[in-house]
């Protein structure tokens, strides 16, 4: 004879929920809410970046997809919306939401050379470029410039050692701009390099690389020394110079 169980139908728990659990809950439902529609709005995003990256056609040979003065602008367009006390935040999490739509067009491969100040040159590559890139350290700036030239990626290199790499701008790297500066106020000790169209670069300092020191400042523009190296000088100026031209212009930065 086989015994049958009847499963007693529990009492249903009362959950007495004071006023603040209450709310608390109602506030967490809406951001579950909030999260669903950022999280449409995102992947959207990224499936437009996955098209625009093949929409956009290097113009000579392998350019790294990156478009500094399109990212400059959506930044700045945000940042200028958003309400003072959001706009560090709006900045920072624009940068990821950037580096993955730039991510959909192949990973952004980043070589840091740094012997120096490497833990804050790295922190500053992970902070311009997102958790998206794929950054490396490498202990010399040939093999950094080398990477960049080839254009399936970009480097950051300290302009504080030794090596005056910056020189060879002007000459065998002159296929390479600067987009980029890192550092402490206005005088950055690192710059980002890579094969950027002159057009992509963005709007801001003029990066000059002079042999004497004394060119690129004929308008009376400001200057900023960055380093000097056997007669050749790096420095930031205001005057507006064209990428190539005789005042040894090499790049822009913000
Ligand atoms: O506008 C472009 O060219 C894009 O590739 C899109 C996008 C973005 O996600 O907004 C991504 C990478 C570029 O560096 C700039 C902007």
């Amino acid at each position: 004879m086989t015994t049958h169980i009847l499963a007693k139908a529990l009492p249903a728990e009362v959950v007495e929920l004071t006023a603040e659990q209450m709310a608390l809950s109602a506030l967490r439902s809406e951001i579950d809410s909030i999260d669903d529609q950022i999280l449409e709005l995102f992947e959207r995003r990224l499936a437009i970046a996955a098209q625009v990256g093949k929409a956009k056609d290097a113009p000579t040979g392998p350019h790294t997809k990156l478009r500094p003065d399109r990212e400059q602008a959506v930044l700045a367009r945000l940042t200028a919306k958003a309400e003072p006390e959001n706009k560090e935040a709006v900045s920072a999490l624009w940068r990821e939401i950037v580096g993955w739509g730039l991510a959909r067009q192949g990973r952004l491969q980043v070589h840091v050379y740094a012997p120096i100040d490497g833990a804050r040159a790295m922190d500053a590559a992970r902070t311009r470029f997102g958790a998206a890139a794929d950054i490396r350290v490498v202990y010399d700036a040939q093999t950094a410039l080398t990477h960049a030239a080839e254009g399936n990626g970009v480097s950051v290199l300290s302009v504080s050692g030794d090596d005056a790499w910056w020189i060879g701008l002007r000459k065998e790297w002159s296929m390479l701009s600067v987009f980029e500066g890192f550092g402490p106020n206005d005088t950055p000790t690192s710059l980002a390099v890579g094969k950027i169209d002159p057009p992509a670069l963005p709007t801001g300092r003029r990066v000059i690389v002079t042999a004497g020191g004394d060119a690129g400042d004929g308008s009376g523009a400001r200057r900023w020394g960055l380093n000097t190296h056997h007669g050749w000088t790096l420095a930031l100026t205001d005057a507006d110079l064209g990428v190539g031209d005789v005042e040894g212009c090499v790049g822009a930065i913000i």
